[in-house]
């Protein structure tokens, strides 16, 4: 169960009018006030939105394919989204390559555009957010420009041991899947994505998987937590 605890347009004035906030004058903080394990209903009328966080090879992607074929969801990966726009040859293009050269994180305001519109040109409701947010700067750019709050986040809990194993395997071209650039993702994530997790367990939305074990394993501690959906 949730409940709408404040509303706080005044500190939004400039927020933007978007398919998911009718102008600032909507936007509401939600809080929940029982159990982690509860999920708030969706309606077709306002996005159900789930953020996917976990580290570098994690299986956040492979978990998200499982949720989609379940549970009817439309799967956004913040970092498939950047990599569409390297290949587009977009302006952003060069700067977006270099950053992911380098493990670090591409300035939020790109990245939460092309979230943006991802979401806009989708008539579905539910949403996974995959990879995002990676940093408060990630969240809070999210909140202002998108006037929405997560109903649930997921966090992929795996050894880094086993997220190398898993990201050197991968064989699926990336620039970003060699050894060099993991150690510095995963020490971006450790200083970065540290204090989101922290923010959402804090607010009662954050689901904790441990993410070791056979991909249909981690599903079967997915399925429950969405189990309330209808497809
Ligand atoms: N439970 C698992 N056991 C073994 N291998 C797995 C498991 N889950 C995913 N993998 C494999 O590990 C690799 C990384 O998985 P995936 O791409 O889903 O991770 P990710 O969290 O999305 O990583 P990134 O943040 O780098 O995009 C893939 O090759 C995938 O097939
Ligand atoms: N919110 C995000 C998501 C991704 N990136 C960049 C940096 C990541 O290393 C890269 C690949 O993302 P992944 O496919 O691993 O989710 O994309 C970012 O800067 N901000
Ligand atoms: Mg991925």
């Amino acid at each position: 169960m949730w409940r709408r605890v404040a509303s706080v347009s005044h500190l939004f004035s400039h927020s933007k009018s978007t398919k998911f906030n009718q102008g600032a004058s909507t936007f509401k903080i939600w809080e929940t006030f029982t159990s982690e394990s509860e999920i708030p209903t969706p309606s077709k009328g306002s996005p159900f939105i789930t953020f996917v966080l976990g580290g570098p090879g994690s299986g956040k992607g492979t978990q998200c394919a499982k949720i989609v074929e379940a549970f009817g969801f439309t799967h956004v990966s913040a970092g498939d989204l950047l990599r569409r726009e390297i290949a587009s040859g977009s302006a952003y293009g060069s700067v977006i390559l270099s950053t992911i050269r380098e493990g670090k994180i591409v300035p939020s305001q790109v990245t939460v555009e092309l979230i943006q519109k991802e979401m806009e040109s989708n008539d579905n409701y539910k949403f996974l957010i995959d990879g995002f947010p990676r940093s408060e700067e990630n969240r809070k750019a999210f909140e202002q420009t998108i006037g929405a709050e997560p109903d649930v986040v997921l966090f992929f809990d795996c050894p880094e041991q086993e997220m190398v194993k898993r990201v050197l395997n991968r064989n699926q071209g990336r620039v970003d899947d060699n050894i060099d650039t993991i150690k510095k993702r995963l020490e971006i994530f450790d200083e970065l994505n540290w204090p989101v997790i922290n923010y959402y367990s804090q607010r009662g939305k954050l689901h904790k998987i441990n993410a070791v074990g056979t991909v249909d394993e981690i599903f079967e501690k997915v399925r429950p937590i969405f189990a309330p959906l209808s497809k």
